[in-house]
């Protein structure tokens, strides 16, 4: 076997997808064990050079996670979250590194993660860029060094097709602020503003999303007092930068114990 890890692709046909399987494909440290798809998908069967309009890979798209897992010792999923805790409990049992980038979980899958990571290694993030994950520590700096004359808004764009909101990154800023201020971000957040709303309460967490066209990621955290506003913003223009941090995570993951680990500790932030 050699030393670069062989990593298992789930979701090939998917925006995140395709961007991890030509990562692992150009990275001289890593190399791609398998893919898979959902059951039913119309890439299942077929080689996946030909899926992505390009020359015969050699490597067939599968609807057999554990199959595929068997074969590697790290699996990394953009998906949904009923199908990542599912892919947990197989990656697991494979003793692969899981590596999840998929957003928009609730309590209940975050159970069934703690569960699969007694038994292997699980890298998590709403968000694996470098930028993001900087930026979250600058929110945590800031929200310590200001008190609640500062209101904290969180602000997010994305495109169109996506389906969680907040984003995943959106929450860990949240998170991020609400450390930095001593609380917990659950008795202060406020995330569904129509109507009579009422005046601002102080001290809570603001949250608002923006829907459209191909935008890839942009997030604002907004400190707003009386007569001056602070705001961290970062803006992604390219999924690569997620995929990139996947595939450094994937490769950091190896030899770790079974445990539940973020990007923070990728990146030794
Ligand atoms: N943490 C991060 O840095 C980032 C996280 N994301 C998150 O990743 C997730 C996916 O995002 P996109 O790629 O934009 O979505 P997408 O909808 O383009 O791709 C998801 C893919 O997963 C496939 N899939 C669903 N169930 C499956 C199963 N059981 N087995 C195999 N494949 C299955 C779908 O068919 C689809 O191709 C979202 O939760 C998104 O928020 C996206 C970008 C960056
Ligand atoms: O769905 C996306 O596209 C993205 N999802 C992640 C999130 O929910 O924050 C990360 C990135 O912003 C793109």
């Amino acid at each position: 076997m050699s030393d670069q890890p062989a990593i298992a692709i789930v979701g090939a046909s998917g925006r995140m997808g395709r961007m991890l399987i030509q990562t692992v494909l150009d990275s001289d440290q890593a190399t791609l064990a398998g893919v898979t798809e959902r059951a039913g998908h119309e890439w299942i069967g077929k080689d996946l050079g030909a899926c992505m309009g390009g020359a015969d890979l050699g490597v067939t798209v599968s609807d057999d996670p554990l199959e595929v897992f068997a074969k590697a010792q790290a699996v990394i999923d953009f998906t949904s979250p009923d199908a990542t805790v599912e892919h947990a409990a197989l990656a697991a049992q494979a003793r692969a590194v899981h590596v999840i980038g998929t957003t928009g979980m609730d309590d209940s899958h975050l159970a069934k993660l703690s569960a699969a990571a007694r038994h292997a290694p699980i890298i998590r993030a709403g968000n694996m860029s470098l930028g993001v994950n900087l930026l979250v520590q600058l929110t945590r700096k800031v929200a310590q060094a200001l008190d609640e004359d500062f209101d904290i808004e969180v602000v997010e764009a994305h495109h169109r097709h996506k389906v969680d909101a907040p984003s995943g990154t959106a929450l860990m800023l949240g998170e991020a602020a609400a450390e930095g201020r001593g609380v917990a971000l659950d008795d202060v957040a406020d995330r569904g503003r129509d109507g009579i709303t009422g005046a601002r309460k102080r001290g809570d967490i603001g949250f608002s999303a923006i829907r459209g066209g191909d935008v890839v990621g942009e997030h604002d955290v907004i400190f707003a007092a009386e007569g001056e506003r602070i705001v961290l913003r970062h803006l992604a223009t390219d999924r690569r930068i997620f995929a990139r941090g996947a595939v450094k995570a994937a490769i950091w993951g190896q030899g770790k114990n079974p445990g539940e680990y973020d990007m923070m500790d990728v990146l030794g932030l």
